[in-house]
This record gives structure tokens, C-alpha cells and sequence, in this order.
């Protein structure tokens, strides 16, 4: 009986394996990890006659090979990482990310990555980092925004060679960073190189960072004072990369331009660095321009930093910005050698701070003066009725001579109303040179009026090069044409360059008699303004509205002086009424 069931139970078992109701263990096991791999493998038994649980062990074996290659090449790599290469992280949100990302678009891994990340601007977008690459001059020629497209290496990491060194850029999105932050914000890039010795890695970002520069050296960096986004934090904010200009564009006395180059020049001069170190005087020069409002003071200053190829970096003392503890962060982050330009420093707070009671016009200068001192001794720094949160007259003086005014920085302070400045102030070692705008006389006139519509270098510049490539083109080709076809065709393209070198010669000679006439208008133009009545703005304004007809700016300076004269009355009268 008993060998009857064994005998039916042996006889029923394969039976049902083959009618797949029951696997192998190894392809019950296999379901767990892949499900449904029975019914896959019967599939194939059934019509492909291939037994699939033949390969489980090969399979197995193939897997765990795999699995353990991974865990030991993880482990290999990140040991590797550890003792064997040098890396450096770049911060998204500095400066040097720019440098970088400008740099690696540039190069031919790069350019030819499988999958890479499309951008027109590879810029931070840290807003106080972002920028055009082209502030002012990325306009085609119909006066459409060009922006041209860079691609960057997607994120992962990628090799390249780099001096004959084998490098890795990695870029990495970091989930775990707040989801507040947008993606491009979120990432972080690394360059690595092998071996325990990161020099080629400081090489690669410094070449980064000239190449960089080098886009700018034409231009004056402007940075503005400003506060981080939402937060208080003050930061320098890169505003644009402005063409220089030229100082001859600024009109101003010869003399006094010449004086303040020079002054300048010995001040930068590394020698006079250590005349000054040598003698225990700090390094440091103040200038004071003044004058009415539109007089050229910000434009000498932005000349300034552009003839010395120094950064600017601009704050507005009557800015919600500037206090004093805003102030002295900024201050504190000045690079060593660049130009500072305080605006408007007659402004509320600063007029007739350290005293304590607003002086009247009245008093006397000595009075002022002793009843400063006074309060100076008695109250110390903070003796004025300054209100909370905004700059101090004493505070902002020990800003200028405190630790964190750099050494070696050009200070350029401008007022509207030097009468109402603190002599402490203006005085020596805080100011060296006091340079007076005013409005416009007869010459400054002529000369605003010629520099609007003389033809400038910049024009030939441009018309040479035309011509230039016009000419090229123009030079015969070697060809397989014939002679014959080849000698006209040379004849045609002589006839065309001697046409052009007409056209240019009737250029040269047109813009002759143009700067002739130009001179003779601006004669004209300066009769009609009075002077020491309107400041070049005005007057360059004025132009501007008439900047291809100089005849109907002529013809208008009458009626243009009445208007404006009425408008101020006006505008006095309204001031007056609301005072
Ligand atoms: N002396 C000048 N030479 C050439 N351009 C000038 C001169 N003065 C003013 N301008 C022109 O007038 C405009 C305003 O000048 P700017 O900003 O330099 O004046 P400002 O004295 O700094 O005025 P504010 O005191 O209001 O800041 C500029 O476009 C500038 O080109």
C-alpha cells in the first residue's frame, strides 16, 4: 500500500514540474528576484525548447561577479579618491564659477560631449553673479539681442586632457540642498586630477580666470553697493562691464585733467608705495569732486578707473544702504587696488554730524569748528543726532581710516555742496585733491557741441575695416577658368577696388569739410548759450534730441535757453509752494 502512494506520488511529481505548476527551487528563488522569470522560462521551454534553469547557476554566478566587481571598484575608486587625487570643489556662488563654466565652454570635451546642458548665458544665477556676457555690445546689426548658444558637459562626471594631465569635471545636482533654490542653484562642481599634488588644478583656474579678465580689459567693471536679495547682507554687485571711456570725452579744464592723471599715476606707482610704508604714512589718496549736479564728476571718475584699468565700485551715500555697519562689510571686501566712488556725501547725516545740533548757516566756521572739537572729546563716536540706522558722520570716517579700508585704493568722494561738508571731513590725508565742476562756459560748449557730432576715430576705425575686407575680397582667386574669363574677371575686380578707393577718398574729404562745419556750428552754437547757466547734461541733452541735424540744434538754442529758463521757474515756484 505504502509503495503504491511512494510509486504514485514519484510518477506524479515530475508530471507536475512539467506541467509547471510546481518550479525548482532555484526558479521559485529566481521569482523572488525577478518576477515572473517562471513563466518566462516555460514560455521558452514550450516553444523554443530551451531549458532556461540550465543557465541559473552561469546566471547566478554571472550576477554575483557583477554585483561583487561593482562593490570592490566603488570601494577601489573612493580609496583612490581619497589618497590618490586632489580636487576642487567650485562654489556656485562665487565668482570663480563663472570663470570656470566660461572656460569649460570653451573647450573641445566639451563642444563634443554626447549629452551636455544647452544654455545662452553660462553664468551663476546667483543674482548678484549673474550677467550678460556682453553688457552693452551683444546687439546684431539690426539691433536684435544676439545670444549665442554654449554648451556645457552635463551633470556626471567627464575627462579631459589638460596640459598633457588627465582631468575630471564633475557636476553634480545635490537633492538634499533646500527645494526653495532652483536646480542651476543646487549644483556643485568639482575639477579633480590624480595625484596627491593639486598645482595643474590652480593652473587650469587661474588660466580660467585671465581668460576671463581679458574679455573685460577694454572695459570699466562697475560694482554697486548693494544688499543681497531679500537678506541685509551688503555685497559688492558686479552692475556692467562699460566700454572705457576715453578721458578726452570728459571736457574739462587740460590742466586740471593732466594734474589728476599724474597724481594718480605716482600714487599707483609701487615705489610710492614704499615711500609711503618707509615713513609710516598710510597709503591712501582721497579726491573731491564738486559741483552742480550733471557736471561730469561721476564721468571723470568712470574715465579714471578705465585710463588706470581699475574696477569701480560705487556707493550712493544717500542710499538706504549705506549705514554704517553696511558700510564697513563693503568696505572690508574691497579688493586692494581699485577705484571707491562715494556719491553725494553732502547727504543728510553727514552735513553737520559730529557736533550734535545741526549748525545753521550762520555760525561762524571757527565756531563750528571749536564747538566740533568740543563734542568730538566729550561724546566720542556716536555725538550726533543721526537717526538709527543710518551713517554717522563719525562712522563714516572710521570707515575711511579704520582696518577695513584697503590700502592702496583710490577714494573719490562727490558732492553737489562741498559748503556743507564737516572739515574733518575734506581735510588732508582724507582728501589730497579737490577738483571744482561747474557749468558750462563758452568753450565747454563748442567743445560739448563738436563732440556730439564731429566724426569720431571710432567711425574710421569702422569703414577701414569694411573697406579692408572689401579689398580682400576683391583680390583675384586662383582658378581653372580661362585666361580669358579670369583676365576679365580680374579687370571687373580692379574697376570695383579703384570705385572704392574713390569712395573712400570722397569719405575722407566729406568728413574733412563735416568737422569744418562742426567747428564753425559749435562757434555759432556757443554765441547763443549763455554761460555758466546750464550744466552739460542739460546741454548734451538738448543735442541728443537733435543728434543728426546740428543746423536744427543751432537754429533752436534760443528758444531752447527760454524754455528751459521757464521750466525752472516753474519748477521753483512748485518747490517753493510745497517748502
Ligand atoms: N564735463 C563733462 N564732459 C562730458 N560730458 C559731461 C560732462 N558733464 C556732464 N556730462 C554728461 O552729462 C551726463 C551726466 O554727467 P555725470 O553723471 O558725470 O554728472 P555728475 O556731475 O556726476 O552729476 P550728479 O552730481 O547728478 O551725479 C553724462 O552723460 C555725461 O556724459
Amino acid at each position: 500500500m505504502a509503495e503504491a502512494i511512494t510509486s504514485s506520488l514519484g510518477a506524479a511529481i515530475p508530471s507536475a514540474t512539467a506541467g509547471a505548476a510546481i518550479p525548482v527551487p532555484q526558479t521559485a528563488l529566481l521569482d523572488m528576484v525577478v518576477p515572473g522569470f517562471s513563466v518566462f522560462s516555460d514560455a521558452v521551454q514550450r516553444y523554443l525548447h530551451v531549458d532556461l534553469n540550465l543557465y541559473i547557476p552561469m546566471i547566478m554566478v554571472a550576477s554575483g561577479v557583477v554585483f561583487c566587481w561593482r562593490w570592490i571598484s566603488e570601494i577601489f575608486w573612493s580609496t583612490v579618491r581619497s589618497y590618490c587625487m586632489s580636487s576642487v570643489d567650485i562654489r556656485t556662488d562665487d565668482e570663480l564659477y563663472n570663470y570656470v563654466m566660461a572656460w569649460v565652454a570653451a573647450q573641445t570635451f566639451s563642444k563634443d560631449s554626447r549629452r551636455s546642458i544647452a544654455n545662452t548665458n553660462v553664468n551663476s544665477r546667483s543674482w548678484y553673479l549673474f550677467r550678460w556676457d556682453r553688457d552693452d555690445d551683444d546687439l546684431d546689426g539690426t539691433g536684435r539681442k544676439k545670444k549665442e548658444l554654449a554648451y556645457t558637459p552635463t551633470f556626471g562626471s567627464h575627462y579631459f586632457w589638460y596640459r598633457g594631465r588627465l582631468l575630471i569635471f564633475r557636476r553634480n545636482q545635490n537633492r538634499e540642498q533646500a527645494t526653495f533654490l532652483a536646480v542651476s542653484e543646487r549644483e556643485e562642481v568639482s575639477l579633480s586630477c590624480y595625484g596627491r599634488n593639486p598645482w595643474i588644478l590652480k593652473e587650469l583656474l587661474l588660466e580660467a580666470r585671465e581668460v576671463y579678465m581679458k574679455k573685460d580689459e577694454s572695459k570699466t567693471l562697475i560694482y554697486r553697493g548693494t544688499t543681497k536679495g531679500g537678506s541685509s547682507e551688503p555685497t559688492w554687485q558686479r552692475c556692467m562691464a562699460r566700454t572705457s571711456r576715453p578721458f578726452s570725452t570728459v571736457i574739462l579744464n587740460e590742466k586740471v585733467k593732466k594734474d589728476l592723471i599724474d597724481d594718480v599715476t605716482d600714487y599707483l606707482n609701487p615705489a610710492t608705495r614704499r615711500w609711503y610704508s618707509n615713513r609710516g604714512i598710510p597709503y591712501r589718496r582721497g579726491y573731491l569732486l564738486y559741483g552742480p549736479p550733471g557736471t561730469g564728476k561721476s564721468s571723470l571718475s568712470l574715465a579714471l578707473a578705465g585710463f588706470f584699468k581699475m574696477r569701480i565700485y560705487i556707493v550712493s551715500l544717500s542710499s538706504v544702504t549705506a549705514n554704517e555697519e553696511n558700510l564697513s562689510s563693503l568696505f572690508a571686501e574691497l579688493p586692494r587696488r581699485c577705484v571707491v566712488l562715494l556719491e553725494d556725501i553732502d547727504t543728510a547725516g553727514l552735513t553737520h554730524t559730529r557736533e550734535g545740533t545741526a549748525a545753521t548757516d550762520d555760525d561762524s566756521a571757527e565756531d563750528q569748528t571749536s564747538k566740533k572739537k568740543k563734542t568730538r572729546t566729550a561724546t566720542g563716536t556716536n555725538a550726533n543726532n543721526t537717526p538709527p540706522g543710518r551713517l554717522s558722520l563719525s562712522g563714516l570716517l572710521n570707515i575711511l581710516d579704520g582696518v577695513a579700508s584697503q590700502e592702496g585704493r583710490v577714494l573719490i568722494m562727490t558732492t553737489n555742496h562741498i559748503e556743507k561738508l564737516d572739515k574733518a571731513l575734506i581735510r588732508p590725508g582724507r582728501v589730497d585733491m579737490t577738483v571744482k565742476f561747474d557749468r558750462s562756459d563758452r568753450e565747454m560748449t563748442a567743445a560739448i557741441f563738436r563732440a556730439i557730432y564731429a566724426p569720431l576715430e571710432g567711425d574710421d576705425v569702422a569703414s577701414h575695416s569694411e573697406l579692408a575686407v572689401k579689398v580682400k575680397e576683391s583680390r583675384p582667386l586662383i582658378s581653372f577658368k580661362s585666361s580669358a574669363t579670369a583676365a576679365a574677371e580680374l579687370v571687373e575686380k580692379e574697376k570695383k577696388a579703384a570705385e572704392e578707393r574713390k569712395k573712400e577718398e570722397d569719405g575722407v574729404r566729406e568728413k574733412k569739410e563735416n568737422l569744418a562745419k562742426v567747428v564753425r556750428l559749435a562757434e555759432e552754437f556757443a554765441d547763443r548759450i549763455p554761460a555758466h547757466e546750464f550744466s552739460p547734461a542739460e546741454i548734451q541733452g538738448y543735442l541728443l534730441k537733435n543728434k543728426r541735424d546740428p543746423g536744427a540744434a543751432v537754429g533752436g538754442a534760443e528758444a531752447w535757453v527760454v524754455e528751459t529758463r521757464r521750466e525752472r521757474e516753474e519748477e521753483g515756484q512748485e518747490e517753493g509752494e510745497e517748502g
